[in-house]
């Protein structure tokens, strides 16, 4: 079969004599296609009775008539475009002209119906005058659908189809410092933890704590088992602004419901991506299970495995015993003590907390989640068949699968930028979700530009103390401006993110070749020791300027960090809450400042404003402002040239 027609093109005389056989054979065409019409409307008029072989003859005729009707396009096609292959029109343009031909012909005919341009051409016809004017000829049957207009007409944009939990969130107030709940207001809060959190210097709750923390007291109202109402309780997804108090969302909640366990076993665990997250978390509920029975293990790597496995089981005469209560984790580490660790068991787990679940969703191809799915629900033959609760994967409650207790396993999902998409989510499994979240339905950015995953599903929240700038420079007076700025605002303590970590040794490097800034830079560089003390020494304001890498982007609460500048933009929205979420956090107020380059500035705009930034602020750095610290820079410039060669030097050697 051919796939392609290759016309000759046979000189001008020629072409003449074509269209002009052309237009004679469409002039024919149209008259045959005018009688055929007369003459099925006058068949349309007599009872069909009358002439038992007309259907079939009407219906060769329509048949004939729609052929016909067909022919005139291609015709047209051909006169407009020129023969495919032909030097007149190059194939990339031809099929634009096409097309154009195409959407210009659907829009007039979407504008003036066949009928009409039937009856214009008809007025000139013997049969045209005798017959109904043109707005009488028939138009398609009512069922028949009309194709056209593709071209010209804006595409209704396509709402995402969401499920109802995701679709109906329970909403939570934005503002942390409005709304606050007091801590009398939540008595089902036990006393020693309302204590706690008063020495802490807390006193009211803030919105997300003031909706999560009843809502999970209540799922562990009648004990481990079940929720009230003897079902299962809901797993939770969390949607809150950075710096909104979600950790201890769960922290309070967790520790309350474990407090009246009998035997030490792993009843909460809880994942985050990064050690230092983790360390952080732990932390806190160390604080809160400080004056209970209840142990925290933290599984990092930070210590040897063997040291992990001391503080998680004890090997004794009587077979293992578990030695954490809460386990907090990073997923590789989890997995290498769920298929290393003897006696680890994970069978008497009834909180699966993830937090940053978005970004732990993302590194689900390390599949950590079945591992430890299957370590929670051993299969029919590891199952210890004396075991008081046998415990099964979620499934159809029936009368069987009530009859005997059942440890239910709760899954609690926490992030700034929680995925909204659907399919995502249900690589989780999670059981009758119920979503809190502070924004409107989510139908803003689509994920896939502006995060990069497709999936944010909406526009975020920001604290309200934040403040969103940019900043145009080129890319030699980048380091100037970060350095002007700092010693502009007269701040002490600044975190600035690069996009790698070379750049952010090498803005390191200049800053210090500079002077006059304590600065220090943090990046996987760094083993586990050396961050924990950068990050130390920041926290005690040892350390003005933190140049960092997205490391510390998420969940890290440094107190008092006035200023974020995004050295390198980010690419994607997501990783922009996160990183300026450092800063106004607890409902303190905060600045970021954005460094972009010309071609920067367009992408990144549309992107914060798509993204619910409340207000982006243009913040130009004037030549005049950083002309007294040139002289320095350069200077600087050159030690930093030298010192990148001393480097590739001692790599070398
Ligand atoms: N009710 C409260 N009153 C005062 N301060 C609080 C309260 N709850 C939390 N905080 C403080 O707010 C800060 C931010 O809390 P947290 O780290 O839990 O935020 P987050 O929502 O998890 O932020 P991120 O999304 O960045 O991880 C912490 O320093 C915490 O001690």
């Amino acid at each position: 079969m051919a796939l392609f027609h290759v016309a000759r093109y046979s000189g001008p005389e020629a072409a003449g004599a074509e269209a002009e056989a052309e237009a004679d054979g469409r002039a024919r065409a149209l008259l045959e296609r005018l009688r055929c019409r007369a003459r099925e409307r006058q068949l349309q008029k007599q009872p069909p009775q009358q002439e038992p072989s007309e259907p079939a003859e009407a219906a060769q005729t329509a048949q004939a008539a729609g052929k016909r009707r067909r022919r005139p396009r291609r015709t047209r096609r051909r006169k407009s475009g020129g023969a495919p292959g032909s030097p007149h029109a190059p194939p990339c343009k031809r099929r634009k002209a096409d097309d154009e031909d195409e959407d210009a012909g659907a829009e007039s005919r979407e504008e003036a119906p066949a009928g009409n341009s039937v009856g214009a051409e008809a007025a000139g016809s013997p049969e045209g005058q005798g017959g109904p004017p043109p707005e009488e000829a028939p138009g398609p049957p009512a069922h028949a659908l009309v194709l056209g207009g593709f071209g010209r007409s804006k595409a209704p944009k396509v709402q995402p189809f969401l499920p109802a939990w995701l679709a109906e969130p329970s909403c939570v107030g934005k503002n942390v410092t409005e709304g606050l709940v007091s801590i009398e207001d939540i008595p089902e809060v036990h006393p020693d933890l309302q204590k706690r959190l008063r020495a802490q210097g807390i006193s009211s709750y803030f919105p997300v704590q003031a909706a999560v923390i009843p809502a999970l007291l209540e799922s562990t109202a009648n004990g481990f088992l079940v929720s009230r109402g003897g079902y299962r309780p809901s797993d939770l997804c969390v949607s809150a602004p950075t710096g909104s108090g979600k950790t201890l969302a769960f922290v309070i909640p967790v520790v309350q419901a474990l407090l009246r366990r009998a035997v030490c076993q792993v009843r909460a665990l809880v994942v985050l991506p990064t050690k230092e997250l983790a360390q952080q978390v732990s932390n806190v509920f160390s604080v809160y299970a400080d004056a209970t029975p209840l142990r925290v293990a933290l599984l990092t790597g930070q210590k040897s495995l063997a040291k992990e496995q001391e503080s998680l089981v004890q090997d004794t005469a009587d077979g293992f015993r578990c030695l954490a209560d809460i386990v907090v984790a990073t997923p590789g580490r989890l997995v290498d003590h769920v298929e290393q660790t003897p006696g680890f068991s994970l069978q008497h787990l009834r909180f699966l907390v993830i937090d940053e679940a978005d970004r732990v969703i993302d590194s689900m191809h390390q599949s950590w989640l079945p591992r430890v799915l299957a370590a929670a629900f051993p299969s029919e033959g590891t199952r210890d068949p004396f075991a008081l609760l046998q415990r099964t994967q979620p499934r159809a409650v029936t009368a069987a699968s009530v009859c005997c207790p059942q440890m239910p396993l709760q899954k609690l999902l926490f992030s700034a930028t929680l995925t909204q998409n659907p399919e995502k989510l249900q690589q989780l499994g999670l059981y009758r979700p119920r979503l809190f979240s502070t924004g409107s339905v989510h139908g803003g950015p689509r994920d896939a530009d502006v995060d990069g995953d497709g999936d944010s599903g909406g526009k975020y929240t920001f604290p309200a103390g934040l403040t969103h700038r940019y900043v145009p420079c080129s890319l030699r007076l980048k380091p100037l401006v970060v350095l002007h700025l700092i010693l502009e605002m007269n701040l002490s303590r600044v975190l600035c993110f690069t996009n790698s970590r070379e750049n952010s040794h090498r803005l390191f490097l200049l800053v210090q070749a500079f002077g006059g800034v304590r600065v220090a830079e943090f990046s996987s560089r760094f083993g586990p020791g050396s961050r924990k003390r950068i990050l130390k020494r920041f926290q005690q304001g040892k350390i003005q300027l933190l140049i960092s890498t997205d490391a510390t982007a998420r969940g890290i609460d440094m107190q008092g960090v006035q200023l974020v500048v995004n050295y390198d933009a980010p690419q994607y929205l997501r990783t922009y809450v996160h990183r300026v979420g450092r800063t106004a956090r607890a409902g303190k107020s905060g600045q970021a400042f954005t460094l972009l380059l010309k071609v920067q500035e367009r992408r990144f705009v549309r992107m914060l404003r798509e993204g619910g930034v409340p207000g982006l602020e243009r913040h130009d750095a004037p030549s005049e402002l950083l002309q007294p610290l040139a002289p320095r820079y350069q200077e600087a410039l050159s030690q930093l040239e030298s010192a990148v060669r001393e480097e590739r030097k001692q790599k070398a050697a």
